[in-house]
């Protein structure tokens, strides 16, 4: 809880210290306020009762300013915090975002329990502006507290014990809280299973397969059963979160009922005058409400400190950069020219969790300035090499070497500036056409000769098929609606972003032309070559991509044929025809499906 109140504390402050100030300045007015208006109700009752009009008149006063401060305080220091607390909000999900990509290597973004993590921590942190709330109001709450128990007890020293038995209906909501929190726990997976399944049978990806296939009527039982799962889960959680909150508040209203009887015999007995008992019944009723207020903003700030606690646990996941055991003090420079090229030296990797490695002992050298095709069955692991290569993992064993440096040596934001990719799962960024490419170069981004250069690298007109070209806005997250690009197109101008950056000394397209059809990925990659050999001269950058497809495979400098957990064939296209194995067969087999 402490670290709650701190960790909210500081960011906010971090956002606006004149607004805080402010706000705190607010609520604590609110906070004497309230407890002062009983005070000020004694006066007036034992005025009038003794028929002093003058007194009674400026009592009256003060209950009327007590009772307008009481009200408006409180809504006066809101206006403050409200942007404070929207803020708050923005922060923690920039912090997400940069805890998610502060690291150079993809293992948590393919583990679901970073789905999970992911998922709860953003939908908690949308909740952090209530957190602020909950702390000033918390705050307001403790000295308004402390001043009723000071007013309490000198009416009648038993009444101390009054708000200690508040501490009870406290510790109960806390419990409540343990038990809600634990059963949305346990229903995340239902959750995120269900919001999938939502989401799988109401989008335009799968409509066609879900009516073809009969699958409509399945996927609905199967939603509702993980619904269903969920819902009873967190019914539960709340039923037993309902029963301690009751529990607590039975207890409180023991006690509240024994204070008001211990005035009241002192008042009939003649030891407290009439003044008392409506100050006694005004603060024991305040009590209660502050006590209930209490609960819930307890609740609160604890619900907020958990979801401060989510930022960490998010982080606990993302690995962090391996800092190999002879690396320089300052990392290196990547060359500005690539002489031999880059090579892997007894490269042996295992995704994290995974029993058997997917590469063992891998020997090749990737020579400067040529295009190396990479083949193989599905999951033989090409993929896995080139993430290698873009040191989006780190090998378990072995190394890979830039012109004979560790690329764990290199300065790895300089070595990524240096490289350029295009992945079958190429991301969709619904932006315009012209920055969805030119992000592929950010400093050129909005510069449309340089737009137009990728994309005729690319060997795409889609900036010429878009409705209004360059300014298309993509996809349906604009407000006036943007275009929806078909697969093929995403594609190309996923390839287009890929071939912003001049001289890469490394490119990677990873089935980039799987949404292509084979003439078209042909053209692609002879046009790409003569781009490449260019490049090549300049800086003698080497292409590696990933096909199935042999026409373009063949027109490859070398071909690497990746199996059975290692590299079976390397040679030319020509070689490995000689060679009469692997390559071979799989070109023979191809070639005469289309014969
Ligand atoms: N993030 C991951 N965690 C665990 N295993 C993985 C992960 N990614 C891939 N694998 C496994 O590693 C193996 C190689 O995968 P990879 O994606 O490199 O194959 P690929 O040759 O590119 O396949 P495809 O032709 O289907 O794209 C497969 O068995 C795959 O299941």
């Amino acid at each position: 809880m402490l670290r709650a109140i701190t960790g909210l504390l500081r960011l906010s402050w971090r956002q606006d210290r004149r607004k805080m100030a402010v706000a705190l300045a607010l609520m604590v007015g609110n906070a004497v306020a309230v407890p002062a208006s009983a005070v000020a109700l004694k006066h007036l009752t034992n005025a009038a009762a003794a028929g002093r009009a003058g007194a009674a008149a400026w009592a009256g006063l003060a209950v009327a300013v007590a009772a307008i401060a009481a009200l408006t305080c409180a809504h006066f220091a809101h206006i403050g915090y409200f942007e404070v607390s929207e803020l708050n909000v923005l922060s923690t999900d920039e912090q997400l975002i940069e805890i998610s990509n502060g690291t150079p290597y993809l293992d948590h973004h393919e583990r679901p329990e970073h789905a999970d993590r992911m998922a709860l921590a953003q939908d908690e942190l949308q909740r952090i502006g209530e957190g602020l709330q909950a702390l000033l109001t918390g705050g307001s709450l403790a000295v308004g507290l402390l001043l009723t128990t000071v007013l309490l007890t000198l009416t009648h020293p038993a009444l101390v014990l009054l708000p200690l038995l508040a501490a009870l209906p406290v510790l109960a909501g806390r419990r409540a809280e343990a038990a809600a929190d634990r059963a949305r726990a346990d229903s995340v997976v239902d959750t995120r299973q269900a919001r999938h399944l939502f989401e799988l049978t109401t989008t335009a990806a799968s409509a066609k397969e879900l009516r073809l296939l009969g699958l409509v009527g399945h996927l609905q039982q199967r939603y509702a059963t993980h619904w269903q799962r969920a819902t009873a889960r967190l019914w539960r959680g709340e039923l037993a979160a309902g029963l301690w909150r009751a529990a607590g508040q039975a207890v409180f209203a023991l006690g509240y009922v024994a204070a008001l009887v211990l005035v009241v015999r002192d008042a009939v007995r003649g030891r407290a005058d009439v003044g008392d008992v409506v100050l006694a019944i005004m603060l024991a009723s305040q009590l209660n409400h502050q006590v209930a207020a209490a609960v819930t903003i307890t609740q609160q700030l604890a619900r907020s400190g958990r979801s401060l606690q989510r930022l960490d646990e998010v982080r606990e996941l993302v690995p962090q950069p391996v800092v190999a055991p002879d690396a320089p003090a300052t990392p290196l420079l990547p060359p500005a020219r690539l002489l031999e090229g880059i090579r892997l030296r007894q490269v042996t990797f295992t995704y994290p969790g995974a029993a058997e490695p997917v590469l063992r002992d891998v020997d090749l050298l990737l020579p400067a300035g040529s295009t190396v095709a990479v083949v193989g069955e599905n999951g033989a692991g090409k993929t896995t090499l080139v993430k290698l290569l873009n040191r989006f993992y780190e090998p378990d064993r072995g190394a890979i070497l830039v012109d004979g440096v560790d690329l764990r040596h290199l300065d790895l934001a300089a070595w990524r500036a240096r490289t350029t990719a295009a992945f079958q799962d190429y991301a969709r960024p619904e932006l315009t056409a012209r920055l969805a490419v030119g992000i592929g170069d950010l400093p050129r981004a909005t510069d449309d000769d340089a737009v137009r250069t990728g994309l005729a690298r690319a060997h795409s007109e889609v900036a010429d098929k878009l409705p209004y070209g360059l300014d298309t806005r993509l996809g349906r997250s604009h407000a006036d609606g943007g275009v929806d690009a078909s697969g093929g197109q995403w594609q190309q101008l996923a390839l287009g972003r890929a071939m912003m950056r001049d001289a890469p000394l490394l490119m990677v397209l990873d089935e980039p032309a799987s949404a292509l059809d084979a003439e078209a990925e042909h053209r692609l990659f002879a046009r790409y070559a003569d781009g490449a050999a260019r490049v090549a001269a300049d800086s003698g950058g080497v292409t590696v991509f990933v096909s199935h497809r042999f026409s373009t495979v063949r027109t490859a400098d070398l071909i690497i044929v990746i199996g059975d957990g290692g590299v079976r064939e390397v040679g030319t296209h020509d070689e490995l025809i000689r060679l009469g194995g692997v390559y071979a067969t799989l070109y023979g087999t191809q070639a005469a499906a289309y014969r």
